[in-house]
């Protein structure tokens, strides 16, 4: 039952970025990778980062992961700093290569970190049968990967990301090697998904209509230094069959990516 600090616990935000800055010290000098890099993300928000090569998309992931730290400004995963919540298993993440081990059956990838973790072994069943039917691959947990098409690969590496049931789902151009027929597919079957876990989802793409198909909200960055130029909620319902690509509402926040990626003066 909710209560008032359970509701008050509800409204904060999961992430919390104020005025980041991370700079790479390299050979050839300073890299600004993020410059003044303010958002807020509430819980069960589904938020895409688009931008060009080098915009900083990834190392915003990374601070949330406490995979990078910034080098000034603050940031909040869960309330708590990222390193905090990384211990507290805060976040799933997906990269963009599956990253399955070719020795271990699609089952025993999605178990490994559970065995990492200690969950003792009937939780360890229970949990990669719960996440093979969650992502639609009942059936296939004894098959090796090189078995699996790309996408079913991919999924296979969303079902490991979600298998120790973290609120937060990191996502890093998890389809940006897949066609685009099995993209939009596996599009479609993200949005159920999320509509089904209500996991907060951060998801970084280079393709304006996947961002725009999934997300509550569209982040625009622009690289040089690593900036964000927009931040759209978008005004479209949550429920979205894929020909909402092609209504009026979808064009017109597809055009306002186009202009935010614009206004960094730079092509995706
Ligand atoms: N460990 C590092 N050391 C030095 N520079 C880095 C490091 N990681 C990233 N950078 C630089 O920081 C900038 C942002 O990189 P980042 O990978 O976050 O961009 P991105 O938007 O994710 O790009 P892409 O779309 O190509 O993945 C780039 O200029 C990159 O070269």
């Amino acid at each position: 039952m909710a209560n008032a600090a359970s509701l008050s616990q509800t409204a904060a935000p999961v992430i919390d970025a104020r005025g980041v800055n991370l700079v790479f010290e390299t050979a050839d000098g300073p890299v600004q990778a993020l410059k003044d890099v303010s958002l807020s993300v509430t819980k069960g928000e589904f938020v895409s980062f688009i931008g060009p090569s080098g915009c900083g998309k990834t190392t915003f992931l990374r601070c949330v992961a406490a995979l990078e730290t910034p080098t000034s400004g603050a940031l909040t995963v869960n309330g708590m700093i990222p390193d905090q919540a990384r211990r507290a298993r805060a976040y799933g993440y997906v990269f963009q290569a599956a990253g399955l081990y070719p020795w271990r059956t699609i089952a025993g990838n999605i178990r490994l970190p559970l065995e990492i973790m200690g969950f003792p072994r009937a939780e360890q069943d229970a949990r990669v049968d719960r996440v093979l039917k969650l992502v639609d691959l009942a059936g296939f947990g004894r098959k090796y990967p090189w078995q699996l098409s790309g996408g079913m690969q991919q999924r296979a590496s969303i079902a490991r990301a979600l298998a120790f049931d973290a609120d937060i789902l990191l996502m890093d151009e998890p389809f940006g090697a897949l066609d685009e027929i099995v993209r939009d597919r596996l599009n479609e079957e993200l949005l159920s998904l999320w509509a089904r876990t209500q996991k907060t989802t951060l998801f970084v793409t280079h393709s304006i209509p996947e961002a725009v198909y999934l997300s509550t909200k569209i982040v625009v960055m622009s690289p040089r230094p690593g900036r964000i130029t927009d931040i759209i909620d978008s005004p479209l319902p949550r429920e979205r069959p894929l020909d909402i690509r092609e209504s009026p509402e979808f064009l017109a926040v597809a055009h306002r990516v186009r202009e935010g990626l614009r206004a960094g003066h730079v092509e995706v």
